[in-house]
């Protein structure tokens, strides 16, 4: 697993260095964690997803913002291995979707396989798993499940050694996001904000390289929005890579190094907040749209999703 310590911290630098680029569509950037090649996904008809090509700046906190039906999400969902491109694997002609996270190419690799790589993310829908308690949540999010290895009894005293590491890391992170007071309530008692918390917590577990956070402020209480929002600015801080989807228009002013906006599947501009969210374009495809369908969070997290997650889970705790 990569190293967040050894990522650049000096946010000053970070954006100086994003400032002297091009603010095109697919700019390389100074030093990409995430590169994405010719990515595809239909659905019938409908092209949710064409991206030609895009890359994300390590250590920086980049917001994937556009309308609803962009394609964000399952943009975030083919890139974590949750769902498959259309162009995956072409018989004629080439053209096969390609991503690479860290130089290691993903785009053969199933959803765990990406976590365990070093990218983890959440999900819109808390998928805070209501009938287990807040600390038995965490430890699923670690990386090292006990039926993950098939001679766990042959090595049980590594293995008891292993989850008290898991078991210390959960609460530290459990206190960090004033969790710990919930440690063994079940994570279903949690408000909808804890439950956002509980989220970014559990995925840090894994220490991850890089978090994406699928509309992290969704249905969070004003009290717990700065809370929240100082996480993901100390997560950047620490040299976490932060890749998010958000409508909260404040949020992503506040705390983006960059953005990058979608439109009907397509990047169609990228570059510093400011910049890029005053441009017409953007204001055309992005304001323009945004208020006039209210989906819920059941209506975008969609049924292949949730079984690929009920299958992760499974996989996770078998
Ligand atoms: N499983 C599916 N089957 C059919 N159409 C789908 C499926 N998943 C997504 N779509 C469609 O693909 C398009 C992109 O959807 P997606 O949820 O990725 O957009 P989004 O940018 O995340 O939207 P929002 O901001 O509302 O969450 C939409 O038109 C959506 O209806």
């Amino acid at each position: 697993m990569s190293d967040a310590q050894s990522y650049p911290t000096d946010r000053a630098a970070l954006r100086a260095a994003l400032a002297g680029l091009d603010q095109t569509p697919g700019v390389p950037k100074p030093d990409p964690i995430l590169t994405v090649d010719r990515i595809e996904r239909q659905f019938g008809g409908l092209q949710a997803v064409n991206v030609e090509h895009l890359e994300v700046q390590r250590g920086a906190i980049t917001a994937l913002i556009g309308p609803n039906g962009a394609g964000k999400t399952t943009f975030f969902n083919l890139i974590t291995g949750f769902d498959r491109p259309s162009n995956g694997k072409r018989l004629l002609g080439g053209g096969d979707a390609r991503w690479t996270f860290d130089g290691k190419a993903l785009n053969r690799t199933g959803a765990s396989q990406v976590a365990r790589s070093g990218m983890v993310r959440t999900f819109q829908l808390t998928k805070a798993l209501s009938r287990m308690t807040v600390l038995e949540n965490m430890l699923i999010g670690a990386n090292d499940q006990p039926g993950e290895n098939l001679f766990v009894g042959l090595i049980g005293p590594l293995w008891a050694k292993r989850e008290r590491e898991n078991i210390a890391r959960a609460d530290e992170l459990l206190a960090r996001f004033k969790l710990d007071a919930k440690r063994d309530d079940m994570a279903g008692d949690l408000s909808g904000g804890q439950k956002k918390l509980l989220e970014m917590a559990r995925a840090l577990m894994s220490n991850p390289a890089m978090i994406m956070l699928d509309e992290p402020m969704a249905g969070v209480n004003p009290a717990l929005t700065q809370s929240l929002l100082d996480h993901i600015q100390a997560l950047r801080d620490e040299g976490t890579t932060v890749l998010f989807v958000e409508h909260d228009m404040h949020m992503v002013r506040h705390i983006s190094d960059w953005v990058v906006v979608m439109a009907q599947g397509t990047i169609i501009a990228e570059g510093e907040p400011e910049r890029v969210m005053a441009s017409e374009a953007v204001v055309d495809a992005y304001l323009g749209a945004h208020h006039d369908r209210d989906l819920g969070d059941d209506d975008v997290l969609t049924t292949g999703v949730i079984r690929a997650i009920a299958t992760e889970v499974e996989e996770e705790t078998r």
